[in-house]
């Protein structure tokens, strides 16, 4: 999605019901940077974070001034130019099952000061970003949380969950291949380049990722407070394939106390390849003088347990929602994504807030491409909505179901039964859930939150939703 951040129009609905309580909901011009650092101002202030630096303030012009940045001002209070309440929001793609990409709306710096809580500012904000999601043609909005509260009401739900990850240095004896490659201690910003183009490969194998915006890896490298304690702690290391082909990257402190063993700790880790994931992991934990390793922001299915001896060298210590999601366009986003298995479901969505109510129907064939058809008000269908659909997919489906039709035999009532649609209803939180392989529906139907036609209704649709990659989100939005 091509973007310029004041093309849409500030939201009508939002700024009405925001001024009927004497406040002034108002789009920021990146370009006036006194209004740019006020919002600035705000937003660290919304998160509890120390006022900025001029190098972390430099930073965060450039990187909101690409951004759709709100603010809410009150004109009573001691300082008006500075907003009571922060949003900010992109378009980004979001990387799903099959080495595919959605069109995704990113929502980010949602604060409100403590002084304006609980009138409406935050929902008159989250709806208004939903409305702009559907005018930027987004089939999903996504965000990460503070409080796992929050976001339900407006339909997002936890979609891709991140672990912590402890390794006991002492029992960590690796067991696994050896990597025909070689990693080195790189200084963090001669790796900027390399990172960027290994960051893509991995974001794009990855469901769960969103695509990096110029200036992350910045924060993550330490570069954009190079002279900072945190920053001059950080050590780089990079895989280079046999062929001296960069693959993957990550970056650790080791946090201690004078002259004692300290825990090696790390959130940056990004491998393009199994060899390059493989051959980090294994200078990650091998380090000597330290107690241990800890991975933050990990998979839930990360390999290290199969690579070491000990299996229970390996500990995981918190697994939490991380990557939130919000389906705005359900064909778009069904239509996205490759399954698992061929298959023809019906999904019946509730959608209090209306953007993805109704009936789809998935078809699946065996290569995972699929077809969405959504019923016309008129009774006829429509397919057109499934960006990604292939459509030989749908007669190939209807001849097997045909087939499967006329083999039950001669009772009409076997006919009837073969030709029901296997079906689900949901609500949209809950495909939300299913979307990225994040949890199976059966769980979901055992929660007593999806009720299924049948068993081989659900049957199917675990089969369908199943991802070969568990989702995973390794960064902060
Ligand atoms: C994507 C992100 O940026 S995540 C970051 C979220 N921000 C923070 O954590 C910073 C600190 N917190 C805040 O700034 C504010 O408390 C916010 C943004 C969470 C809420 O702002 P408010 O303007 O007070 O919310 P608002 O009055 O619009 O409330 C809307 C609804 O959310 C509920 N709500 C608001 N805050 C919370 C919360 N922390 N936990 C649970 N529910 C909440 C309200 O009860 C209300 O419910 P209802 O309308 O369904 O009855």
């Amino acid at each position: 999605m091509s973007f310029e951040p004041r093309s849409i129009p500030v939201d009508p609905d939002a700024k009405g019901a925001l001024a009927s309580k004497g406040l002034d909901y108002r789009l920021i011009d990146p370009s006036d940077t006194e209004a740019l650092d006020g919002w600035i101002d705000a937003d660290h202030r919304g998160f509890h974070h120390a006022r900025p630096r001029e190098v972390t303030r430099e930073y965060e012009r450039r990187v909101m001034g690409e951004r759709r940045l709100h603010g809410v001002f009150d004109p009573g209070v001691p300082d008006p130019d500075v907003p009571v309440a922060t949003v900010s929001s992109w378009p980004t793609g979001l990387s799903v099952p099959g080495g595919r990409s959605v069109d995704g709306w990113a929502v980010s710096s949602v604060t409100v000061s403590p002084t304006h809580r609980r009138r409406g500012i935050a929902r008159a904000m989250m709806e208004a970003e939903l409305r702009a999601a559907e005018h930027a043609g987004a089939a999903v909005a996504m965000l990460t949380v503070t409080e796992a509260t929050i976001y339900g009401r407006y339909g997002y739900a936890p979609a891709a969950r991140a672990a912590t990850i402890e390794i006991d240095r002492r029992r960590a004896k690796w067991n696994g291949p050896s990597a025909p490659g070689r990693v080195h201690f790189v200084e963090p910003a001669a790796l900027r380049d390399a990172a960027a183009a290994i960051s893509r490969r991995a974001v794009a194998r990855t469901p769960g990722e969103i695509d990096r915006w110029a200036g992350i890896l910045d924060r993550m490298l330490g570069l954009v407070d190079p002279e900072s304690d945190a920053s001059r702690a950080l050590r780089a290391i990079r895989y280079d394939d046999e062929h001296g082909q960069p693959q993957g990257f990550a970056a650790f402190r080791v946090t201690r106390e004078p002259n004692e063993p300290g825990w090696a700790e790390f959130d940056v880790f990004a491998a393009a390849t199994d060899d390059a994931e493989r051959a980090l992991w294994r200078v990650l934990v091998e380090q000597d003088f330290v107690t241990g390793v800890r991975g933050r922001l990990r998979s839930v299915d990360e390999p290290i347990e199969w690579l070491l001896e000990d299996p229970r060298a390996v500990r995981v210590v918190d697994v939490t929602d991380h990557l939130w999601v919000r389906i705005v366009d359900a064909a778009a986003a069904l239509g996205a994504r490759r399954y698992g298995a061929a298959g023809e479901l019906v999904l019946d969505i509730d959608d209090p807030l209306g953007y993805a109510a109704g009936r789809y129907t998935l078809l699946a064939s065996a290569d995972g491409r699929a077809v969405v058809h959504v019923p016309r008000s008129d009774g006829s269908t429509d397919a057109a909505s499934a960006t990604a659909s292939n459509s030989t997919a749908a007669p190939k489906r209807e001849r097997s179901r045909a087939r499967a039709a006329g083999s039950e035999g001669s009772g009409s009532r076997a006919a009837a039964r073969a030709a029901e649609p296997r079906s689900l209803k949901l609500d949209v939180r809950d495909l939300a859930s299913i979307y990225l392989g994040g949890v199976r529906p059966s769980v979901l139907a055992r929660a007593g939150r999806i009720t299924a036609s049948s068993n081989g209704a659900l049957e199917l649709a675990d089969r369908m939703f199943a991802s070969t990659r568990a989702p995973h989100l390794s960064i902060w939005f």
